[in-house]
């Protein structure tokens, strides 16, 4: 006969009262589709690549239906400092020449995309990748980039005019996990360079998302960075609109990424800590929240922290 001890009965009790935190969250969230921004330090450090594969799969067998846009940042800066090529950033956004273009092109979509798919792929066969220039997902126009509020030309950037989601629907339908690169060809076909976080944006609102979950590689929105490190848990998206000029580099097109997708109808985006290992999984299932969370009111956010 086996018996348990004390302090063993209050561990379990402790991972039951866990367990049983999520279940407002995991009715809230059955069925709903959730796009995730994988970016920053999460990607480039190996636990925490597994550990977000275990999140996204965890997520889909939990009843939601995770997509994915990944970034590559520093892999594009690797492989263009390998081959020589130097390359600099405008108001957060890549200075894309022709040259640099071939190569951003092959590291997200022939590198990182693939090594994503690979380790969600290891759970079971769930991950397929896909670019914007699949199934007409997205369609790119030439952007600028703004400097001290002028507007400078920054080659092959372009931003998602158009989204075709049909792809990726089927996908979803098929029980499938969406694994997309963020790059686009315009209406002339030609492939520009996008954000991860702008493409990240367009698809949430495009497919009608629950919320929009960007991962980074800090807490979250600093009020006044790089001054203090006071993170910002909640804005409604006039107090970010009020904000946005004031902010600086990644956190640009991050802010910019969340304010659209409000805009257009996605409920709550939020910007989480991707150094912290299943920073998702805390960010969606727990009480506490994390990192900063976007909404379109503040009524809107009283009635979603109720
Ligand atoms: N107000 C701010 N709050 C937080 N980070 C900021 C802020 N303004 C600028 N940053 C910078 O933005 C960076 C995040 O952007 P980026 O490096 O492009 O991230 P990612 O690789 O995840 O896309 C932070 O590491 C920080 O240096
Ligand atoms: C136009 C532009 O800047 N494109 C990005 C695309 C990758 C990306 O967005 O990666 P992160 O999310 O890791 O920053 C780039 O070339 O780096």
């Amino acid at each position: 006969m086996s018996t348990v001890n004390r302090p063993d009965h209050a561990v379990a009790q402790e991972k039951a009262a866990t367990l049983i935190e999520a279940l407002p969250w995991l009715e809230r969230f059955h069925n709903a589709i959730v796009v995730i921004k994988y970016g920053g330090n999460a990607m480039t450090d190996k636990e925490l690549q597994r550990a977000f594969a275990e999140d996204i799969v965890f997520l889909r067998y939990a009843g939601l239906r995770p997509v994915v846009v990944h970034g590559g940042g520093p892999q594009i800066n690797e492989m263009l400092s390998r081959l020589g090529i130097p390359t600099e950033f405008r108001g957060g956004l890549r200075v894309t020449t022709p040259e640099a273009m071939e190569v951003v092109r092959m590291v997200l979509v022939g590198q990182v995309g693939r090594e994503l798919v690979g380790l969600v792929n290891s759970h079971g066969p769930f991950a397929v990748g896909l670019s914007g220039e699949d199934a007409g997902l997205f369609t790119a126009e030439r952007r600028t980039a703004t400097v001290e509020g002028t507007p400078v030309d920054i080659g092959l950037v372009g931003d998602v005019v158009s989204v075709r989601p049909e792809a990726v629907r089927d996908l979803i339908d098929a029980g499938r996990i969406p694994v997309v690169s963020s790059v686009a060809p315009d209406a002339e076909g030609l492939v520009h360079n996008v954000n991860a976080d702008t493409a990240a944006a367009a698809l949430a609102v495009a497919l009608g998302a629950r919320k929009l979950v960007i991962l980074t590689d800090v807490e979250g929105l600093y009020r006044d960075w790089p001054n203090s490190t006071e993170v910002i848990s909640s804005l409604t998206a006039d107090e970010l609109r009020e904000m946005l000029p004031t902010l600086s580099s990644g956190m640009v097109p991050k802010m910019e990424a969340c304010l659209r997708a409000v805009d257009g109808g996605v409920p709550q985006a939020h910007v989480i800590d991707g150094r912290v290992a299943h920073s998702l999984l805390l960010e969606i299932f727990t009480d506490a929240g994390i990192g900063t969370m976007v909404l379109p009111a503040r009524q809107e956010a009283e009635k979603e922290n109720s």
